[in-house]
């Protein structure tokens, strides 16, 4: 737009985990002044509140009884992004072992994914200036009309070896079959799975430093802008 504000952007980064989503969407969020959502903390804090509050998790059921409960809010700004659930913060409890190890059955579970979509849409809507959001589905599912679709990839063994560097003492080898059991869970449940959309770009991290990635991103929102 001429003499005006840019029109908020929407760029929607999906990928399995450790192929550097959440650390590539931040700063590409912060080098262009728009928000960050992290959905997958989102998953993380409602997965948080169901082993809190003694609820199966073996049981879908039980969780789509209780999936409407927990107040869950996320605040956008990239150098800070926060979580809450009921007011709680959660930010360190949703990284927990406990609950990664669970996430993606409670993930699974339609009415959960009903209810933190509904929420990740209207963040995504109500952001001024556009927002970086960063997931599983989100270029398939959640925002289909996204300005830019990005889904990230690298190989298992870069993954693992990235996830056991932040997970102190964590040996690769654990690391990476916890990794690819998450991975399959995640891609092979019947509702929005982990998939890439066909309209969006495939970025192989592998060989990449994470800077490159980040530079990367940021030329793809850059030629968007300026095509618009
Ligand atoms: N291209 C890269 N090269 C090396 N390390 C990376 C790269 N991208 C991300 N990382 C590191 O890997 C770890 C996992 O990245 P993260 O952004 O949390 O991935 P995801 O959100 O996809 O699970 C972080 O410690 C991050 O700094
Ligand atoms: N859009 C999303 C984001 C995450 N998730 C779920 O949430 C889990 C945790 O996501 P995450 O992004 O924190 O995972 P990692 O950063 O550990 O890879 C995933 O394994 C999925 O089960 C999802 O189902 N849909």
């Amino acid at each position: 737009m001429e003499n005006g504000a840019a029109k908020p952007v929407i760029v929607a980064i999906d990928g399995p985990s450790g192929t550097g989503k959440s650390s590539t969407s931040r700063a590409v969020a912060a080098q262009l002044g728009l928000s960050y959502l992290d959905t997958g903390a989102q998953y993380r804090a409602i997965t948080w509140w169901m082993v809190t509050n003694g609820i199966d998790i073996e049981d879908p059921s039980a969780i789509a009884a209780v999936a409407g409960k927990p107040e869950i809010v996320s605040g956008t700004d990239p150098s800070g992004p926060t979580i809450t659930v009921d007011g709680v913060d959660v930010a360190a409890p949703i990284r927990t072992q406990e609950v990664t190890s669970q996430v993606s059955a409670v993930s699974a579970v339609p009415e959960v994914r009903a209810r933190i979509t509904e929420l990740q849409r209207s963040i995504a809507t109500s952001a001024e200036h556009g927002i970086v959001v960063e997931g599983r589905d989100i270029g398939t599912t959640v925002l289909p009309d996204a300005d830019l679709k990005i889904f990230l990839t690298a190989s298992p063994e870069a993954r693992a070896a990235r996830r056991s560097g932040e997970l102190k003492g964590a040996d690769v080898h654990s690391t990476r079959e916890a990794l690819l059991k998450r991975d399959a869970a995640d891609s092979s449940r019947k509702t929005s799975p982990l998939a890439k959309a066909d309209d969006a770009v495939e970025v192989d991290t592998t060989e990449l430093t994470l800077q490159q990635v980040i530079e990367c991103v940021v030329t793809l929102v850059e030629e968007k802008r300026a095509a618009q």
